[in-house]
């Protein structure tokens, strides 16, 4: 255990991996960046941390390095922790970097982070995503569109860029999304993704955010989301469909088995390649996939990790339907437009009768499956797994 915290605490080299080095997209905050000429106040300080995490272009590896290393002279001095081993090349080059910076008074580091920041975000000052409260669908990041059209709530994974994996703000915020659409007037609810893929499945960063209460913490907390999470799906009150627009990996493929219908381009797979991960099965999928495709063909998938293609998952079940990836968008949208016009209620009404027989069972598995992550998690071969991700050395 020992091991795999200090791996952990490695990565996330005293809260680097969840500082403002990453820049991720949120909602609209307030600025007030100081001029060059100015001395930076605190609150231009934190301002500037927050305006970080607003840059919608990635400011690149070097400047984001040197971010960090400012960030860290300006709030706990002079770098005087360990430096990783030669190895650990993320955390060795962050340690560099701050190391760098020397002797260097915390006041001018807050300066010239403030202004470093400001010139960023002179530079990229179109990509500022600008929310007002009363139109956002669901607090808390922009990397979930949620869209009502047509009797239609489309719910769009929107992190492109990495592949739409799924951070430990999106699964709230899907949450959010399906409890809302569960309750809004729209009669079916669709979960997509923008860009390439679909979905690539956890956001392995989601492993470096280690809470005070160290690793075994972070794993029951995320056996908790992971458990409420698919608790939503299994309790969605209405016609829940995928549009498959890419492939899928991990969980975005195993809570398929909860969807009412799964419509998928010729472009997508279907990836669950847990044992490589030293990861389980989650999603229920330890139960609907073998009722699915049989026992056999569970086991390639959620044991030896086949991937499939779009055709051969959908001769196993998990998908209904496959299209050509050229007319894909059209042809489902055409064929959800038409099915959102039948009365709501019946199908409502219907879907419950389909599904309410197994869903006591579904809360069950989905409770074991959570728990079972849960020791997985803390597992040398899933920290491995991860680690090797995080450093760039593995890929599926
Ligand atoms: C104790 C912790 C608990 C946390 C809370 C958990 C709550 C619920 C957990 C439920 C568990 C689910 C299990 C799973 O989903 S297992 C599946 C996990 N997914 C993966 O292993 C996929 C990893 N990604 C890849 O192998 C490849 O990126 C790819 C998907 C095959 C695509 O390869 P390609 O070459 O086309 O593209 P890139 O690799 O260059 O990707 C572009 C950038 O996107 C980043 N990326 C992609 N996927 C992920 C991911 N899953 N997590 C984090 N980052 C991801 C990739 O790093 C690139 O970023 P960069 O541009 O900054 O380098």
């Amino acid at each position: 255990m020992a091991g795999v915290a200090g791996r952990l605490a490695r990565l996330r080299c005293s809260g680097a991996l969840s500082s403002p080095l990453q820049v991720t997209r949120f909602p609209a905050l307030q600025l007030h960046l100081c001029g060059p000429a100015m001395r930076a106040s605190q609150k231009d300080f934190e301002n500037a941390t927050n305006q970080v995490k607003l840059l919608k272009k990635d400011p690149g590896n070097e400047v984001k390095l040197k971010l960090y290393a400012l960030y860290k002279q300006a709030t706990e001095g002079p770098c005087n922790v360990p430096k990783p081993g030669v190895l650990d090349f993320i955390n060795k080059a962050k340690w560099d970097a701050w190391n760098a910076l020397g002797s260097l008074p915390k006041e001018t580091a807050r300066h010239n982070y403030v202004d470093l920041v400001a010139s960023l975000s002179a530079s990229s000052e179109s990509s500022i995503q600008v929310t007002p409260a009363a139109d956002r669908k669901q607090p808390g990041s922009d990397a979930l569109v949620v869209t009502s059209q047509d009797g239609i709530t489309t719910i769009t994974l929107n992190r492109p860029d990495k592949k739409n994996a799924l951070t430990t703000q999106m699964y709230h915020d899907i949450m959010l999304a399906l409890e809302a659409a569960g309750k809004d007037d729209s009669a079916i609810t669709v979960l997509t993704g923008n860009g390439d893929y679909y979905c690539s499945g956890n956001d392995l960063t989601n492993f470096t955010d280690i809470p005070p209460g160290g690793v075994e913490e972070k794993a029951r907390s995320g056996a908790v989301l992971l458990r409420d999470f698919v608790d939503c799906f299994i309790d969605f009150p209405k016609p829940l469909v995928a549009v498959v627009n890419g492939p899928a990996v991990g969980i975005s493929v195993t809570i398929l088995g909860l969807f009412d219908i799964v419509y998928a381009t010729d472009r997508a797979t279907f990836h669950t390649p847990f044992s490589h991960l030293g990861q389980s099965p989650e999603g229920c999928s330890s139960y609907t996939f073998p009722k699915m495709m049989g026992p056999s063909k569970a086991t390639e998938m959620l044991v030896f990790g086949k991937k499939l293609t779009a055709r051969e998952a959908c001769t196993q079940g998990l998908v209904t339907e496959v299209f050509p990836d050229s007319t894909f968008q059209k042809e489902v949208w055409v064929r959800l437009k038409a099915y959102s016009k039948l009365p709501p209620n019946a199908m409502r009404i219907s879907k419950q009768v389909i599904r309410n027989t197994e869903k006591e069972k579904l809360h069950a598995i989905n409770a074991e499956e959570s728990n079972i992550l849960r020791e997985r998690w803390l597992s040398d071969e899933c920290m491995n797994a991860v680690v090797s991700f995080l450093s760039k050395k593995a890929k599926l």
